[in-house]
């Protein structure tokens, strides 16, 4: 339904917990490299993650490689921040969108941040004065208003259970 892209995530609990909700929710995921970790660190493995589940997960070399192979359109990405001028409640999503978050540590790169149109840079509201959600609680409370204002529905059209 919707693409999930994490740009360099570091941390691998965080990602092995956004490809159950990918799996969860019928979005693909998109990991660009490099990646803070590799796929057989033993904290993935903790994960508990089944064959299933990984198979919505694409790597890719970099950002322009993904950009390249996938050729998303432009008008359809939106790049999660809290740098966002854009609240994450007010924006229609449409299936098929891609929602972009960066790493843990240093968020999305400033130049590919900026490369999106400010209406494009999302936020999720949080109380003054903190820092920033968990990634993978951000990509959670994302995929699924993404996926409530489209009435919950799987690719195949049918309702979620
Ligand atoms: C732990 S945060 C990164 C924190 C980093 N120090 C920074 O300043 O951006 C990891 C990612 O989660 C997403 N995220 C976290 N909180 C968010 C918020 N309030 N609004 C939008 N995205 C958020 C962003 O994609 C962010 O790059």
């Amino acid at each position: 339904m919707f693409n999930v892209v994490l740009v360099e995530p570091e941390i691998p609990p965080n990602t092995g917990n956004v490809i159950r909700l990918c799996a969860n929710t019928g979005s693909r995921l998109h990991l660009i490299e490099p990646l803070g970790f590799s796929m057989e660190d033993r904290l993935m493995r903790r994960a508990g993650l089944d064959y299933h589940e990984y198979a919505a997960t694409q790597r890719h070399a970099h950002w322009d490689a993904f950009i390249e192979r996938m050729q998303p359109a432009a008008d359809r990405m939106f790049a999660m921040t809290t740098h966002g001028s854009s609240p994450a409640f007010d924006v229609r999503f449409q299936p098929g969108d891609w929602l972009v978050f960066g790493c843990e540590t240093r968020g999305l790169p400033v130049a590919l941040r900026e490369g999106f149109p400010t209406s494009q840079r999302v936020r999720l509201p949080m109380v003054a004065g903190q820092r920033s959600l968990n990634l993978s609680n951000a990509v959670a409370v994302t995929v699924f208003e993404a996926w409530r204002q489209n009435g919950f529905a799987m690719p195949d059209g049918t309702p979620a259970q």
